[in-house]
């Protein structure tokens, strides 16, 4: 007869570890198979359909992510679960972007949370542990659309929240470092204690170390009385520092304390205090550069760099930008909605700033365009929107006056400039077909201009511009020139 029982497969080398987790899993009625290599992993999954594998990553045969990549290849139903050292947590969360379900630390110093863990990944189904995802980005306004990247990378910030590990999140300005941070807070059991975010560049070294760590009474001329530092007051909360390759040499070595040992002391202090603080830090400056050009500490990189979270710039995820701009709207209480053209050029748009970008333009445009549109037009936007890129099309920018058409040309002008500085790839074929086009436009202005001059009069226009009446109407563009 078939056994409804749940299936567990067990593989780590360490033969106390298969037998304390088989004895365990066993008493909660669950069936346990363990096996002791890669080999041993193979023959199990010849016999057996699993729902969970404990996988551990160390094997004397194989690794534990070969194994883990043949679970989601051949038997994808399974759920997965990585056994780790502290020294192969970076390894473990790799994994996690690999598509395992969770991982656990050895040696388990908390066999209620593992069971726990066990229990909701043969219980609950992938759509709770989805809703609950989604529920807590809606719950601090972060929007992650439909690309695949985001999707990962809102999934891996999920599962390692309730880690007690660090976290480096990095991306350009404005891509929303914060709002994953206070996501990472939210999602974790830290959720009721407070998250403060503290920016490194934004205040003197001084100042930082004493909102950081906090001072004692007199110890630097204004230090009136004492004060608790972030690390006391959010001591099992998080901290976000934002910037962080902005912070002094002396900062470093302190963060780094308290990274490695959880200690820390007020300035003015020689009194060694703790704190379980969790630090998400964040960067729009490449730390390892930093770290080669001597800017940054190496040691402390490797402390914070446990889990590493990149988030991709506006214009590599355009697709989202429809939902972003809704989300953004009905955060402003607006009813407004923008036109379908202005979509278009914002999906044009290079966003050298990002979603702060993105959403102050639209606080702009709802501003001026309140109480007297139902639909916010090209009108409403600011001119750097306006001035197309080369690889829009000219015709879609019609100059109404010379500062327009000025504009338009620089603009024109500093995006080729940018494209022949820039190390990537271009598309030549296309840029030339834009400087067809521009050719053409430039031609239609100089007519129109001219013709303006003349009172419509397109022979003296022609005269003056040493050219051909066909040629003229050539140039404007009418049918049968
Ligand atoms: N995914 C998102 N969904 C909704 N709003 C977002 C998202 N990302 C960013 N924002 C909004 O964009 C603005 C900038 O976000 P945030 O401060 O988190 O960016 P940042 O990367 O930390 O910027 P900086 O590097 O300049 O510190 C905020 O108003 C934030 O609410």
């Amino acid at each position: 007869m078939k056994s409804n029982l749940r299936k567990i497969i067990i593989i780590d080398d360490e033969i106390e570890v298969g037998n304390f987790l088989k004895h365990l899993l066993t008493l909660k009625g669950y069936e346990v198979d363990v096996g002791h290599s890669g080999a041993e992993y193979h023959e199990l999954v010849a016999k057996k359909a699993y729902d969970l594998a404990l996988l551990d990553v160390k094997l004397p045969d194989t690794s534990g992510l070969s194994l883990l990549a043949n679970m989601k290849a051949h038997h994808s139903r399974c759920k997965t679960v990585i056994m780790t050292g502290y020294s192969t947590v970076k390894t473990a969360v790799d994994a996690i972007k690999l598509g395992a379900n969770d991982y656990i630390e050895k040696p388990f110093d908390d066999i209620d949370q593992l069971e726990e863990l066990i229990d909701q990944l043969l219980h609950n189904t992938a759509t709770s542990e989805q809703t609950h995802m989604l529920e807590l980005a809606e719950q601090v306004g972060f929007v992650f659309g439909q690309s695949g990247s985001m999707h990962q990378l809102l999934t891996t910030a999920y599962k390692i929240s309730t880690k007690n590990v660090n976290v480096l999140i990095d991306g350009e300005t404005g891509t929303g470092k914060e709002v994953l941070a206070k996501y990472i807070h939210q999602a974790s059991k830290r959720r009721n204690q407070p998250f403060i975010a503290i920016n490194c560049g934004a205040i003197s070294e001084a100042l930082l170390e004493s909102e950081l760590f906090g001072h004692e009474k007199g110890a630097f001329s204004g230090a009136v009385k004492e004060k608790k530092g972030i690390f006391e007051i959010a001591s099992n909360g998080t901290l976000f520092l934002d910037e962080i390759g902005e912070a002094s040499p002396s900062t470093q070595v302190k963060l780094l304390r308290v990274l490695e040992t959880g200690e820390f002391m007020r300035v003015g202090d020689e009194t060694i205090r703790k704190t379980n603080t969790r630090i998400i830090a964040a960067s729009h400056v490449n730390l390892v550069k930093a770290v080669e050009e001597k800017k940054f500490r190496e040691d402390l990189l490797y402390r914070l760099d446990v889990v590493k979270l990149t988030i991709p710039p506006l214009r590599e995820r355009i697709g989202d930008l429809p939902l972003l701009v809704s989300h953004l709207l009905i955060k402003q209480n607006s009813n407004l909605n923008f036109s379908a053209d202005v979509i278009e050029l914002f999906k044009e748009y290079s966003w050298p700033g990002n979603i702060r970008e993105l959403n102050n333009i639209t606080k702009r445009a709802v501003a001026l365009a309140e109480g007297e549109v139902a639909i916010i037009t090209r009108s409403y936007l600011p001119d750097k929107l306006l001035a197309v890129n080369v690889h829009e099309h000219p015709e879609s920018k019609k100059s109404e006056n010379q500062e327009d058409f000025e504009s338009y040309v620089t603009q024109w002008t500093s995006q080729l400039l940018k494209l022949w500085k820039a190390d990537e790839d271009i598309e030549l074929e296309t840029v030339l077909k834009r400087v067809k086009e521009l050719e053409t436009m430039i031609g239609k202005e100089f007519v129109q201009k001219t013709l303006k001059e003349t009172v419509g009069d397109r022979k003296i226009a022609a005269e003056r511009l040493q050219i051909s009446m066909r040629k003229l109407r050539y140039l404007l563009n009418e049918k049968g020139s």
